[in-house]
């Protein structure tokens, strides 16, 4: 049963909509595939909200829905229900042009798979150069940005080599370059380090911060790796196709004035309040169907039951 003590605050006359001002927005959503006679409920009411300027990490077990998330979000997939909103587009209703547009302009994609993202007989200029043709970018001004660009990402006298002449890291920077070229809001890449080494990884991954701090694209990463999303200060966990918890992290200085990175994990609540309570929680406290919850002033608890 619920307990209402009686100083209750008042609620807001008018709920917030949900991820207002956010630059991504996800709710409820749910991608179903279907391949003959099986479905596959790869997302399952997924909520998430990314603000302008953040970069978020996604981590989960395979078959979580992770790279299913982000081929929605960079407009390659298409959900089948619920809400999902970039900047000012509804994924959930564009034209073949709008998501042409969108592609172009809103956001950039790279992949897990380093040589999937380049044009094997391309120099990475002209892999640059490509997106903002399609975008009909002046020559001049494409020139000089592909320059800027593969200059900031650290492989500018790499330019006239094409991917057989680079190594898995410098494809990497190229592709991501390739992402950036006609200036997105958002970059989103799927498992960028997958295919790297421990140091090259830690380097594409400093790229990628380089690129959120300094152009100020959001940047959302999906990743295996917990050295990688130990150093984001937002990492969103996916389990079963819906978002469980996250960790934010924060630098503070502790009591003998060194500083240090404070990590706290939050359970997720969706819109109809359930939250799911950890196993390790459940079991703990051997937590089954029925468990009393209580409000008290300033906290929710959840006990067991006891009948
Ligand atoms: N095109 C598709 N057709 C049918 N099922 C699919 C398709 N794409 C993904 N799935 C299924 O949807 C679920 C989620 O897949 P998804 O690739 O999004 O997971 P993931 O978390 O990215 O996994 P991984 O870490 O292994 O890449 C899985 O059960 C997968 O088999």
């Amino acid at each position: 049963m619920t307990t209402r003590p009686l100083s209750l605050p008042a609620p807001p006359e008018r709920a917030p909509e949900f991820g207002g001002d956010s630059l991504i927005v996800c709710e409820n959503l749910v991608r179903i595939y279907q391949t003959g006679s099986i479905e596959v409920q790869a997302l399952q009411g997924l909520d998430l909200t990314v603000d302008a300027g953040e970069m978020v990490a996604v981590v989960g077990a395979s078959g979580s829905g992770k790279s299913t998330l982000l081929s929605i979000l960079a407009g390659i997939d298409a959900p089948t229900a619920g809400r999902a909103r970039v900047d000012t587009w509804n994924l959930l209703d564009m034209s073949r042009s709008d998501r042409v547009r969108y592609r172009r302009h809103t956001v950039g994609f790279v992949r897990q798979q380093t040589a999937g993202n380049l044009v094997p007989y391309l120099t990475a200029r002209q892999m640059v150069d490509l997106p903002m043709t399609a975008a009909r970018t002046p020559a001049r001004a494409r020139k000089a940005r592909a320059v800027e660009l593969l200059d900031m990402l650290g492989v500018g006298a790499l330019a006239d080599r094409r991917p057989a002449q680079l190594s898995g890291g410098q494809q990497m920077r190229v592709a991501i370059a390739v992402a950036l070229a006609n200036r997105p809001r958002v970059l989103l890449a799927d498992e960028p380090t997958g295919e790297l080494d421990t140091t090259t990884s830690a380097e594409v991954f400093g790229v990628l911060r380089d690129v959120n701090r300094e152009l100020g694209v959001t940047v959302v990463v999906v990743t295996h790796d917990p050295a990688v999303s130990g150093q984001v200060e937002r990492t969103v966990a996916i389990r079963d196709g819906r978002t469980s918890s996250e960790v934010l992290r924060r630098a503070a200085v502790n009591g003998d004035g060194d500083h240090e990175v404070i990590a706290e994990e939050y359970a997720v609540m969706d819109r109809a309040g359930r939250v799911q309570v950890p196993r390790e929680y459940r079991e703990a406290l051997a937590l089954t169907r029925r468990v009393r919850l209580a409000l008290e002033s300033d906290h929710v608890s959840i006990k067991r039951d006891n009948a």
